[in-house]
């Protein structure tokens, strides 16, 4: 995700963005360290045997003990697929990638199914890179500059000092330059990178706290340093493998990593950069994160698709997949063979299978406390029961959608809180799918190409989760 190493890093994954949207109130899977799932936890309620199966998935991605393994949630919709893997996400450490696409997505971009999907699986896989750098660092004791008169060029030297030791080193006309820019003076801590000249500056020496000439407002006082001045420092960046391809492409380069438009990427220049991380591993610079790839409406993928990924999970460098659906057993896209899930079963067979349950009233009625509270909407009890009833009978995110809604019809007759009189409004202004059907069903005639199907069967399945 992010230049060369350093820069990338803060290239932040757009998958990480947080919104006040349907998964806002999920912060991870709410399992205790045995990893039991807590009855309500990190805005996680119920599907505990899903959560438990989910945390274990978690653990042996955090120990890094799996590669190239897929896992499937499935279950009927509103069942918390999403918000599970969303948990995970949340569970993992910040440099550990997660990348999230539906199935569809991969059908509209502007390049080939197996160029997308190859993007993902890169973008998924962390490098984290130890770069040792040579640094200076010391108290400024003196700074003494002098201007030739004949050429006008600069020279100078600066002192600098330890607790341990002092030294004087040479200053070149860049590095004077960067002095006077920084307005560096004796007493001022500083840092300089001895590849690149950069220099920094800490604070002042709280030695020369009782001197008030240099000193505005906010400065930082310092102690000052220790030991010898010029030293090395480990620093540890991540960047996913997607991230080193679209750098080292000449036609794409960095900033196509800010615009998003990364196109095609050569295999070649793939190749190149899978033996470059290669070598930084076994120099011992750099090591793999394997990351998680997640792929929700995944019976939108076809046949080109589920084998791209069949082979994909065979890499040594795979990350974890996830997959979800809410389909039984339908075709496979593309195809006229029928699939459990849409899927083929070579596929399936090398999954891990978790399977989501339908809410019982008292999950429902959590769900509903967690969602009023994370939208900031005040409701009596009376009006939470009508929104569970209406959870059970049509469908959780129905219920859901009625919450802010109901909020501005309460506001719109000035009252701070929901009533089960706005609950009732919002319930009439706005079909759920049930009634929606059967209105078109009862007024079939006056739509245009319309044709009976068994869609009410469907429908009546829909809402009994
Ligand atoms: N166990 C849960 N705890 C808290 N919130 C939940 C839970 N399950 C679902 N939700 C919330 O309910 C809504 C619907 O759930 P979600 O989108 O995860 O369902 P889904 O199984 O992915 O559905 P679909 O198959 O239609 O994609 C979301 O706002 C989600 O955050």
């Amino acid at each position: 995700m992010d230049v060369t190493a350093a820069k990338v890093a803060e290239v932040k994954d757009q998958t990480r963005n947080e919104r006040i949207g349907a998964h806002s109130h999920i912060r991870g899977l709410g399992l205790d360290e045995s990893l039991d799932p807590r009855n309500i936890g990190q805005g996680m309620v119920g599907q505990k045997e899903a959560r438990k199966a989910a945390g274990i998935i978690l653990n042996m991605i955090k120990e890094g003990k799996i590669a190239g393994r897929g896992i499937l949630i499935a279950g009927q919709p509103g069942t918390g697929k999403t918000a599970i893997a969303m948990g995970m996400a949340k569970s993992l450490g910040e440099d550990v990638p997660f990348t999230m696409l539906a199935g569809s997505e991969i059908f509209s971009l502007e390049m080939s199914k197996s160029e997308a999907l190859t993007q993902s699986l890169r973008r998924s896989i962390g490098v984290r890179i130890k770069e040792e750098a040579e640094i200076v660092e010391g108290e400024v004791v003196e700074i003494e500059i002098e201007k030739s008169a004949n050429s006008g060029a600069k020279t100078g030297k600066i002192t600098l000092k330890t607790t341990e030791m002092e030294t004087v080193y040479d200053l070149g006309n860049k590095m004077i330059e960067a002095i006077q820019k920084e307005k560096i003076v004796a007493g001022d801590v500083i840092t300089i990178d001895k590849a690149s000249g950069r220099i920094s500056k800490t604070g002042r020496s709280f030695a020369r706290a009782s001197e008030f000439d240099a000193m505005g407002p906010q400065t930082r006082f310092v102690q000052c340093p220790e030991g010898e001045i010029e030293k090395r420092k480990e620093v540890v960046h991540t960047v996913t493998l997607h991230e080193i391809d679209v750098i080292n492409s000449r036609s794409q380069g960095f900033l196509a990593l800010f615009s998003g438009d990364t196109g095609e990427i050569k295999q070649e220049v793939r190749d190149q950069m899978d033996q470059k991380v290669a070598e930084w591993r076994e120099e011992g610079k750099a090591e793999i994160v394997p990351g998680v790839l997640f792929i929700d409406e995944v019976h939108m993928l076809d046949m080109e698709c589920f084998s791209f990924l069949n082979r994909a999970l065979e890499s040594e460098t795979a990350p974890i997949i996830i997959l979800a659906t809410n389909r039984g057993i339908t075709n496979i896209r593309g195809t006229n063979y029928k699939g459990p899930h849409g899927m083929p079963l070579d596929l399936l067979d090398r999954l891990l299978i978790i399977t989501t349950q339908p809410y019982t009233e008292k999950e429902i009625r959590q769900i509903i406390d967690i969602r009023c509270e994370e939208e900031d909407v005040e409701m009596n009890d009376e009006a939470k029961e009508a929104l569970t009833t209406i959870g059970e009978q049509t469908t959780l995110r129905y219920a859901i959608q009625l919450i802010t809604t109901s909020s501005l019809v309460a506001a719109k007759r000035k009252s701070q809180e929901v009533d089960v009189v706005d609950i009732r409004k919002v319930y009439s202004m706005f079909m759920d799918l049930k009634r929606s059907t059967e209105y078109l069903i009862n007024h079939q005639k006056d739509y245009l190409y319309s044709e009976e199907t068994n869609v009410t069967k469907q429908v009546e399945q829909m809402s009994l989760e």
